[in-house]
């Protein structure tokens, strides 16, 4: 009789594993239905690529490097591949009849309090419904009856940063303050209420909402993030404990008040907005409590530094370009030639200068210039065709700098922009296309014009020389913003430069 030892039993176990793992490296590298497309040998068979990019907080800057090295489409981890084309856009997050719906495994996780949100939602027929409930409040003509909300809080940002440094000749770092503006007013239209914010004098702080800049998207990697008992991580969480509680409570004490102060309450107000949504084609069905809180959240999280961060990016732009700035300048001054009127949404996005400036800063430094991630059905993409099941992007960042289509591509030229072909308008694609597309793109247009205009029109915005290339690398947290953390600039009374 043989004898049975363990230390065999486990020399047969490490054999097998061995064999195993031998067995998905030759299929990964050599069978796989991607084996054919290029890109670095161990995207082969290892999924490790995207995981680092995401934790050096690099992601554009390593997509990009992705196409440039191995072209379009670029496999770049084993079940993932990246295009860079105009025909993507359109295949990947077009409208059609086989979709390529998001993927689970990135947006599963972007949620704040575990419900379904607009953003995360990966089924076709829920997402539709809650964008259909959602789709009127965003309208352009309902977001404009809260403009003079936005004009208090560019006013705040006036008067509380730009206008005692522009007095006192300093320079100012503008970086956390912008953050601020914009989560104050994204704030208020959700909840009626600001969280004030850039005062300081509200129960939630732009660092509580930061901490989910940095937990939400790294969650999508690590699911157990939660858990991990170190002191910063555990911090993150408990703000954005305090987050929920907030918007909890915000919401809840809104419903209530609609309870106690009858049907006129803030009617026309974007909350009441979201409150009031009934949709048709689902018997009327409406937002759920949950589904306000989650939603709310996400718009604070996919709303606030991103409206903040492309307009520092102009500010950058257009204050090293003496010549630039003076056009720029000069056409919203002549728009709204007195100080003491705040400029207006509706002449201000008439400014065509201003509106190139804006669209060139969001080619160049849109805070969301990545592939966002989908599943493919099974169809032609980009003119191959790629399997059920495989990962698909479509890296704007690399849209935006094709030299086909915008020639000396990393080159800030607004007047590229002032007679822009159909071509172009097809590459670039900030907002996202399709109905994935960005939401909230007409309150972002009304907050990144209206703090604009205003700034512009009484300040001289100077770079501070501290400021370097290097330090307005993207450095992307979910929302990819200026490397350093800190924007400094000179604002100057208009005129006394
Ligand atoms: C400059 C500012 C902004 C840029 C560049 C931007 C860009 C984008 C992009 C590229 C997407 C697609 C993401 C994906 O495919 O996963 C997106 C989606 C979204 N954005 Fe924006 N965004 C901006 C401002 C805003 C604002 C102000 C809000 C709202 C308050 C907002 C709310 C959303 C939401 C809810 C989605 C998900 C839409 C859906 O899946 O149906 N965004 N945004």
């Amino acid at each position: 009789m043989i004898e049975y030892q363990p230390q065999s039993l486990f020399t047969t176990l490490w054999a097998l594993l061995a064999t195993y793992l031998l067995g998905v490296f030759v299929y990964r590298v050599w069978f796989h239905p991607l084996a054919k497309y290029p890109g670095p040998f161990f995207a082969r068979f290892t999924d490790i690529y995207p995981m680092l990019a995401m934790f050096k907080m690099t992601r554009c800057y390593w997509q990009d490097e992705m196409i440039q090295k191995y072209g379009s489409p670029v496999r770049v981890s084993t079940n993932q591949l990246f295009f860079a084309d105009m025909k993507s856009w359109v295949d990947i997050y077009g409208q059609s009849s086989a979709p390529c719906l998001k993927e689970p495994g990135f947006y599963d996780q972007m949620t704040a309090t575990g419900a379904t949100s607009v953003f995360n939602a990966t089924s076709k027929v829920e997402h539709a419904r809650v964008r259909r409930l959602l789709s009127h409040a965003f309208s352009l003509s309902a977001l404009l009856k809260d403009e003079a909300l936005v004009q208090k809080k560019v006013d705040e940002l006036d008067r509380l940063v730009f206008a005692p440094a522009a007095r006192s000749g300093q320079s100012v770092d503008i970086f956390g303050k912008m953050m601020c503006n914009f989560l104050d007013i994204s704030s208020h239209f959700s909840y009626g209420e600001s969280f004030n914010t850039l005062s300081g004098r509200g129960e939630i702080s732009h660092a509580d909402m930061d901490c989910f800049f940095v937990v939400i998207p790294v969650q999508a990697f690590l699911p157990f993030l939660r858990y991990v008992p170190i002191p910063r991580i555990q911090e993150a969480y408990r703000s954005l404990g305090r987050l929920v509680r907030f918007v909890q409570k915000s919401v809840g004490n809104f419903q209530a008040e609609i309870e106690k102060q009858g049907d006129q309450y803030a009617k026309g107000t974007f909350l009441r907005n979201l409150i009031d949504a009934r949709d048709d084609e689902t018997g009327g069905s409406k937002l759920s409590f949950e589904d306000l809180v989650e939603n709310t959240i996400i718009f604070l999280l996919a709303g606030s530094d991103t409206t903040a961060i492309t307009s520092m990016y102009l500010m950058w732009e257009v204050g090293r370009r003496p010549e630039l700035k003076k056009k720029l300048v000069e056409e919203i001054r002549s728009a709204f030639p007195n100080p003491d009127q705040m400029p207006n949404y509706e002449q201000a996005s008439q400014l065509t200068y201003l509106n190139a400036c804006i669209e060139e800063t969001l080619r160049l430094w849109g805070p969301f210039n990545v592939g966002f991630p989908r599943v493919s059905p099974g169809k032609q993409i980009g003119g191959v065709f790629v399997p059920a099941g495989t990962v698909v992007a479509n890296v704007a960042y690399s849209t935006h700098r094709d030299p086909n289509y915008f020639p000396n591509p990393l080159e800030f030229v607004p007047e590229r922009w002032l007679n822009a072909s159909s071509d172009m308008k097809a590459m670039a694609k900030p907002f996202g296309h399709g109905p994935r597309n960005c939401i909230g793109k007409h309150l972002a247009e009304i907050g990144i014009h209206l703090t604009l205009t205003r700034l512009y029109q009484l300040y001289d915005i100077g770079i501070d020389p501290c400021m370097t290339e290097e330090m307005m690398r993207q450095k992307d947290r979910g929302a990819a913003g200026p490397w350093a953390g800190k924007f400094v600039i000179i604002p100057k009374p208009a005129g006394k430069a």
